[in-house]
């Protein structure tokens, strides 16, 4: 088994000619947090939309566990173990928090529709895990009294970490988050963070996330991409990311104007 979880190698994509990845390489350690900075447009969203086959990519290839692809399709990557959480999130407001939780695993269930609809005890004994799984994750993310709570009543803060249990009921070995604290306050980026940390040092998940709040990334980060136009500008501890003129010309220059 290599060191490296996931390897992406001289990635590119394009939209109608305009170069949103192009010719992009690197390695995520087995176990560690990745944080993907750059300013908007840079091709962020674009590379987790490549690594959990959302998007087909032009040229290169994406090594996973040691398997080598030039092409990764939805079902595919969520099967192998890649999960995701998206920018806006996209629960379902008028459903409670455990029937959320449990949509994570659609793309997993082994019985059919028609088992499930009669009641057959595969369907039944598939039911009643994932049910003890989701109480497990519900525990893990402090989310036991909230249940049975519809998420549209849920605060931003907790809508998110809900967000996050569904990716992670799959049990993921690569989570890929895109931008879990956008749009929280101080308080709530703290919690998500401890959350992320937790999910990386319990559940042993490799985690690759995009974030724009460099405190927040300097401190939970184990390694950082940074990412300009496309390409990539910045590869390291957050150290040596934060101390590399080039990075700071790009990015770090920018925001701190
Ligand atoms: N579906 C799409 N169709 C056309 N162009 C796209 C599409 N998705 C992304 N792009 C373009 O690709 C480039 C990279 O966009 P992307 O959203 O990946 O950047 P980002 O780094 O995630 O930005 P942000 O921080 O604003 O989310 C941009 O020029 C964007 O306009």
């Amino acid at each position: 088994m290599s060191q490296a979880i996931l390897q992406v190698r001289d990635i590119s994509l394009s939209f109608k000619g305009v170069k949103a990845i192009n010719a992009l390489s690197f390695e995520v350690a087995r176990g560690e947090i990745c944080a993907l900075i750059g300013p908007n447009g840079a091709g962020k969203s674009s590379l987790l939309n490549v690594l959990n086959g959302v998007y087909r990519f032009d040229a290169g290839e994406i090594v996973f566990e040691d398997q080598h692809f030039q092409r990764i399709d939805p079902l595919g990557a969520a099967r192998r173990g890649i999960g995701r959480t998206f920018q806006n999130n996209a629960l379902f407001k008028k459903m409670s928090v455990l029937d959320n939780i449990l949509t994570g695993l659609s793309r997993h269930m082994r019985s059919r529709f028609i088992e499930q609809a009669l009641g057959l005890p595969r369907a039944r004994r598939e039911a009643e895990a994932f049910r003890l799984r989701a109480q497990g994750i519900l525990e893990f993310l402090e989310l036991q009294a909230q249940r049975d709570v519809l998420v549209g009543n849920l605060s931003y803060g907790l809508q998110k970490r809900v967000e996050l249990g569904r990716a992670l009921i799959a049990g993921p070995s690569l989570l890929l988050l895109d931008e879990p604290m956008a749009g929280m306050n101080a308080e709530e980026k703290q919690e998500m963070a401890r959350f992320v940390a937790d999910v990386n040092r319990d559940l042993g998940t490799t985690v690759v996330l995009i974030e724009h709040d460099m405190g927040v990334v300097m401190g939970l980060s184990d390694h950082v991409v940074v990412l300009d136009y496309g390409r990539k500008v910045g590869d390291g501890t957050p150290a040596e990311v934060q101390a590399n003129p080039d990075v700071i010309a790009a990015y770090l220059g920018v925001a701190n104007e």
